[in-house]
């Protein structure tokens, strides 16, 4: 699903080149669970964000479900996006001017997927998350469990194909990171959904099948978790 060659990313400031990925080579087989691990700047952020398209490499070769990534356009990138790719990130991105069922409705507004579906699209994930009271709040009267739940159901919403998630468990408390690592473990398990995960828990890398360790930009290690 995902193949990477030689990835290599560097930021140019006054002719020096600090460079954050030095050749990362490794591939993602759909219906993986993947954790990315590694030291505070080791460039985890950066990794992810170039498999979810959101950012590009500066050098180095990208296949994402067969195309390659590094040869089109912005706008094909985007769609790219919007058809496969579910982000969620540490601090939710939610829409605050936007209650639970309009933020989680958004991706199907670009996707121009129509009122009637879009409708029990949002009930049906709603109704999965336990959330069907909450539709009509605005994210700011959510607990931060909550808030995640809506920003995966918002990346659930649009039938991804991989969702890629920084730290979503960063800003919560144990029991709520436990809800979520659940729920992720359930939909790679019962649901076939490929997942990457950046995480700085060892306890969190467990919930999936392989941890790449990343230090000073190079993939020093990786290994499958233990077995249950
Ligand atoms: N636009 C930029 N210009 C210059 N340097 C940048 C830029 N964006 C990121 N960096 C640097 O790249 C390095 C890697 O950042 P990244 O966020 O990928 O690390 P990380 O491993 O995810 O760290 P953390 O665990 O702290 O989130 C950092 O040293 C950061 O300062």
């Amino acid at each position: 699903m995902i193949e990477i060659k030689n990835i290599e990313k560097y930021y140019a400031n006054k002719g020096v080149k600090s460079y954050i990925l030095r050749h990362v080579t490794t591939s993602i087989k759909q219906g993986e669970f993947v954790s990315i691990m590694g030291p505070s700047g080791a460039g985890k952020s950066t990794l992810l964000n170039i498999l979810g398209l959101l950012e590009e490499p500066t050098y180095g070769e990208y296949h994402f479900m067969g195309e390659d990534v590094t040869a089109m356009k912005e706008r094909q990138r985007i769609e790219l996006y919007r058809n496969h790719i579910g982000f969620v990130f540490q601090a939710y991105h939610l829409i605050d001017e936007m209650t639970v069922a309009e933020n989680i409705e958004a991706p199907l507004l670009y996707k121009k997927i129509p009122g009637s579906e879009r409708k029990s699209r949002i009930a049906d994930v709603l109704d999965r998350f336990n959330m069907v009271a909450k539709k009509d709040l605005f994210p700011n009267q959510l607990s931060g469990g909550q808030q995640q739940l809506v920003g995966i159901a918002r990346a659930l919403v649009a039938q991804p194909s991989i969702i890629l998630a920084d730290e979503p468990t960063g800003n919560l408390q144990s029991a709520q990171a436990e809800q979520i690592m659940d729920l992720f473990k359930k939909l790679n398990q019962e649901e076939g959904i490929t997942i990457v995960q950046v995480t700085h828990s060892e306890k969190n890398a467990q919930y999936g099948n392989r941890i790449l360790t990343i230090e000073d930009g190079v993939i020093k290690e990786d290994k499958a978790t233990r077995l249950e």
